[in-house]
């Protein structure tokens, strides 16, 4: 009270004092009384969290801001339980049983702007798949997306061939003798170039050939620091600004670095569309037996203009970068884990004969390779933080908790995958948890690195056969080796107290996640 007292006596005396007091007191009155509120009377204000978190959206945009949400979400729940208060007006669930009720087709949400207001960039309106908040509309749109993915043959010969390419330029990059070690490579910015080319192929009928021409490998680095900015701004409470200034030249005249490249990247998707456009205007005589994405949706008569270019920024994003983040961290752990390395090389070499007769069936016989790809996903899945839903009219109960309209509600992924009721030594890399048999059935319901129910990633297939591909080419022609036997990758656990499993591949999860490394040398097989 004294100091109060002499506070308001110091603002008597000096000059200006009622303007003074109006400057400061009734903003902080206001916030005082709005903290007040979102403590004790906020519909979630029962729920269990950070106290920060419980008053502002603040520290959750820090947490995007520095790629650690994931992180932090699950500390969160290892303190306070499996359910617990994010944000103002979000909640975190850690639950098989929340992935259940929440994900699926008929859960009483929808896609809101939180996160992904901002995903498609600018102020134009136009509104990807993936950010359509309308489930009737996303329906539609997904049923056109589905028919117009490429054919399981062709899929697989073209991703087989790029496949190959990428196993080549690896071992190039080092500069290998035919016999003896290579140099040290960095896998991580190979595996993005292989994933973009992918996507090219996949989406858009030819790939940009990054894995072979320098001319587009600024993209990728692009697409991170756009990320960066999407991220935070997505979650931040000024997300109309953004979009507004994304629409501007205030980036660029401000020098808004990361700014400018999310404009950057969105220019350069509207670019690879306009080529795709212009390819198909060309090949409207000729009954052309390729398919791929842009062909099927450019066919459509659903889409705009403006969600066409949306589309177009949302899969070159969402087609390349968990395939980066996941091949690279497979490496990582065949590092660590030496033993899984072995028997994934027993299991390959012994498939075929010569890497050409690789086939479908040979890859789906790769029990081991396929087990070592999702333990890989259970540790470290590319979209690890909670995805928000926000409820609709009427509200939705979770775990037996009412969570009312206008909150946001999501599952923890990293969190999830971790529980050690559902995977025992959870941060163990085991692949063999997934041969065993029988399987406890929640180790499959909970695993969802391709999120489940109808927004799950269309992608799925596509994936596994790229990412089974690539491994295999790698592991059929080469030994793998970390340089002076020290495993390098990621971020600098030392700096950071909850990075510091020594075996776990360290990454900032910016939209998807990102991580340098692992430093890796290669040796031709005899
Ligand atoms: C390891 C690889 C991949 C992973 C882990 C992954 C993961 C995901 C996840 C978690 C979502 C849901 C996102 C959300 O609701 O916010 C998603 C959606 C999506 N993914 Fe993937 N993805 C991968 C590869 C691909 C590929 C290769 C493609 C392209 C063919 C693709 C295209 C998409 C699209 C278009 C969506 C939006 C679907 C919708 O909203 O209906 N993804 N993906």
């Amino acid at each position: 009270m004294e100091v109060a007292g002499k506070m308001i006596d110091f603002v008597q005396r000096t000059p200006l004092s009622s303007f003074t007091l109006g400057a400061f007191l009734l903003p902080a009155s206001l916030l005082a009384c709005l903290f007040v509120y979102r403590l004790l009377f906020h519909p979630l204000a029962k729920i269990p969290g950070p106290l920060s978190q419980k008053l502002s959206g603040f520290a959750r945009v820090w947490q995007c801001r520095q790629g650690d949400r994931f992180l932090r979400e699950m500390e969160a729940h290892d303190r306070y339980g499996s359910v617990v208060r994010i944000a103002p007006n979000a909640v975190c669930f850690n639950t098989l049983s929340a992935l259940q009720t929440i994900y699926t087709k008929d859960s009483n949400v929808f896609k809101g702007d939180e996160f992904y207001g901002l995903l498609d960039g600018g102020s134009e309106g136009g509104r990807s798949i993936m950010m359509e908040a309308d489930n009737t509309a996303h329906a539609a749109r997904r049923r056109v997306l589905d028919k117009s993915l490429p054919p399981r043959d062709q899929a697989f010969r073209d991703l087989n061939a790029l496949s190959k390419s990428f196993a080549e330029v690896v071992f190039h990059e080092g500069s290998a003798e035919d016999k003896g070690w290579s140099e040290t490579v960095d896998i991580a910015p190979i595996a993005a170039w292989f994933s973009f080319d992918l996507i090219g192929t996949i989406a858009f009928g030819s790939p940009l050939d990054m894995l072979h021409d320098k001319q587009y490998r600024w993209m990728p680095k692009c697409l991170q620091s756009a990320s960066i900015f999407l991220f935070w701004g997505g979650y931040s409470p000024f997300l109309g600004f953004w979009q507004w200034v994304l629409g501007t030249s205030i980036p660029s005249m401000l020098r808004l670095q990361t700014l400018q490249d999310a404009q950057r990247y969105a220019d350069f998707a509207d670019w690879m569309l306009h080529r795709r456009a212009e390819k198909l205007k060309a090949e409207e005589d000729l009954e052309s037996k390729r398919a791929d994405i842009f062909q099927g949706l450019l066919r459509s008569k659903l889409y705009n203009e403006l969600e066409m270019r949306a589309d177009s920024s949302l899969l070159i994003a969402a087609g390349s970068d968990a395939i980066r983040l996941t091949l690279a961290a497979t490496v990582f752990y065949w590092l660590k884990n030496p033993d899984t390395f072995d028997k994934a090389a027993a299991e390959i070499r012994s498939s075929v004969s010569s890497p050409e007769e690789v086939s479908e069936s040979v890859l789906a016989s790769l029990k081991y390779l396929r087990a070592c790809i999702d333990e890989t996903m259970r540790l470290s899945p590319a979209k690890p933080s909670s995805l928000p839903r926000e409820v609709m009219e009427g509200g939705i109960v979770v775990d037996g908790i009412h969570v009312p309209k206008g909150a946001t509600v999501g599952v923890s992924v990293y969190a999830l995958h971790h529980d050690p009721e559902i995977y025992p030594e959870p941060y163990s890399y085991n692949p063999e948890r997934w041969l065993k048999q029988p399987q406890d059935r929640r180790m499959q319901a909970a695993f969802c690195p391709f999120l489940k129910g109808p927004r799950a990633c269309p992608g799925k297939a596509m994936a596994y056969f790229a990412m089974q591909l690539a491994l295999f080419h790698i592991v059929w022609r080469y030994d793998i080796r970390a340089p002076d036997g020290v495993v390098k990758a990621g971020e600098d656990g030392s700096r950071h107290r909850l990075r510091r499993r020594e075996g776990e591949y360290q990454f900032n999860d910016w939209v998807l996640g990102y991580a340098d490394g692992p430093e890796v040398q290669f040796k031709a097989r005899d």
